[in-house]
Formats: structure tokens, C-alpha cells, sequence
């Protein structure tokens, strides 16, 4: 999300907001760049905040309560905004090298076009709790990592690492090469609960209207389906991942 700000400070950064995020980019983000609090409000939260940003030697403004509606277009801001850098992306190399300092399998998550920044803000937070180890999204027709995807990955944006590539279909083929299984889902599979998800694997969900594009459908080598017995047609992008990203954790023993 881009805010309009003349200030250069504040041109190329993200916006955090609210308390929780703001705590948790405080503890693990290294790439702040500014602290801003309500003057005049009081609360244990941000009294923490303040005091954490003074320990990491960072800027703390105190801000009249509209600057903060200014900077974040009257979201719920809750009293404090973190100006933090452009949020990082890891490259697929260290993605990869990260699954095997880990010695773990690669549990991967593939999202083919998520737009809304909240459904990825949940499965970002869905992916953290499952011990996923990295997502890859497209770098066009798809939502990037913005403050609405902060706030609403509560904190787990700072702990997935995210991967954008421009082309999908070619990243699952490399992928395929290391050996990874990809796990396509749609309406039309295999039962999800039987879906044993041990080794390296990588799960796809697509799009919000679209689903998954044929030609990456065509890349999976197993479709996954979770049953409905109702009226709607699919489940939400982010609810169906959760199911699914579960299913794996369930399966790889957890
Ligand atoms: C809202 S759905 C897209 C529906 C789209 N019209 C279609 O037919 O694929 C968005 C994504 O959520 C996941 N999804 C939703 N419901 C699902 C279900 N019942 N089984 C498996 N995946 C589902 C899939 O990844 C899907 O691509």
C-alpha cells in the first residue's frame, strides 16, 4: 500500500500498524527506519514500543493522532505506525538453502495470484504456525508484501520468507528437478485427507475468481480437493490453505 507523503524519509517506506505488529517488527525487524506514536496517549503497548525502539537506538516520533490517520489512511492504527524499508524477498537459491540448513524436507507454499493482501496475510500467519518454509509468489497480477499484509500476517511476515519470481510454471518446473512433489489444488481431486504430504513438497493455491491457470495446473502432479456438501462453489483462498497447509503438517507428523 503507498501512502502520500512528501517527506523522502518516508517515501520508500512500509507502514506497520497497529500494536502488535509494530511489537513484533520492533523484536525481529533489522530494517526500521522510524517509530511514530500518538502524543498524548497512554497505554502499557506503547510505552513498550517506545522503550524497545530506544534500546535499538531507532527514531521515535511523537505524532498528533492525525498524522498517523494521514499515514495510514485512517486504518485502526491503534496509536503507532513503524516506518519500516520495502519488506525483503529471499531469492529461490536461498530459499532452497534455508529448507537444507534446516535438514528439513522442503514444505513449500505456491500462491498463483492471490490479489487480496488479507488472504495472504492469513495464509502467511497460517504458514508460520504449520512450519512452512517459504512461499513463492508471482511478481505481477498478484498482491506483493504490503503494511496490510504485515498487519494481517500478525507478526509472520517477519519469519516466511517470501520469493517472487516472473514466471510460475518455470520456477515449479526447477523446482520438480530438486525433486520437490507439487500438490496442485481444485475443485475436481483427490480427497484432501489422504494427501500425505512427507518428503519435499510444494502446495499450490490459485486465485481468488480464477483458481490455479492451466498451464500451471498441468505442472502439478496431483490435484487436491477438500469436499463440500453445500451451496458454494469453493472455499476462500485463505481458509481452503489452512485446511490443506494442516493436512501437510498433520501428515509430515506433527
Ligand atoms: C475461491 S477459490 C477459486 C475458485 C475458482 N473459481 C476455481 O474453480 O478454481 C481459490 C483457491 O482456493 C482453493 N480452494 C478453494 N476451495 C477449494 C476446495 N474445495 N478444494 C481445494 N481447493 C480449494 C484453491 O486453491 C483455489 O484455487
Amino acid at each position: 500500500m503507498s501512502f502520500n507523503n512528501n517527506n523522502n524519509d518516508e517515501e520508500k517506506a512500509e507502514f506497520v500498524i497497529g500494536r502488535h505488529p509494530a511489537l513484533e517488527t520492533l523484536k525481529n525487524n533489522q530494517n526500521i527506519n522510524k517509530v511514530f506514536i500518538q502524543d498524548q496517549l497512554k497505554a502499557d503497548a506503547l510505552l513498550e514500543i517506545a522503550s524497545i525502539a530506544k534500546k535499538r537506538k531507532i527514531i521515535v516520533n511523537k505524532v498528533p493522532k492525525g498524522k498517523l490517520d494521514l499515514l495510514t489512511d485512517n486504518q485502526n492504527h491503534q496509536g503507532v505506525v513503524v516506518a519500516v524499508a520495502a519488506y525483503k524477498y529471499e531469492t529461490l537459491d536461498g530459499l532452497l538453502a534455508l529448507a537444507e540448513n534446516e535438514q528439513k524436507a522442503p514444505f513449500f507454499l505456491i500462491l498463483d495470484g492471490i490479489e487480496d493482501p488479507h488472504n495472504l496475510g492469513s495464509i502467511m500467519r497460517t504458514a508460520d504456525a504449520a512450519g512452512v518454509q517459504g512461499i513463492i509468489i508471482p511478481k505481477r497480477r498478484a498482491v506483493q508484501l504490503t503494511s496490510t499484509v504485515a498487519k494481517t500476517s500478525t507478526g509472520a511476515i517477519e519469519h516466511v520468507p517470501v520469493v517472487r519470481v516472473t514466471n510460475l510454471v518455470q520456477t515449479v518446473k526447477l523446482l520438480k528437478k530438486k525433486g520437490v512433489w507439487i500438490f496442485g489444488t481444485d475443485m475436481e481431486g483427490t480427497d484432501f485427507r489422504r494427501w500425505n504430504a512427507q518428503g519435499a513438497v510444494a502446495l499450490v493455491i490459485g486465485n481468488e475468481g480464477k483458481g490455479i491457470s492451466p498451464l500451471l495446473k498441468k505442472e502439478c502432479d496431483e490435484l487436491l480437493t477438500i469436499p463440500m456438501i453445500g451451496h458454494v462453489q469453493s472455499l476462500n483462498a485463505s481458509v481452503a490453505a489452512s485446511l490443506l497447509i494442516y493436512q501437510g503438517f498433520t501428515s509430515r507428523g506433527n
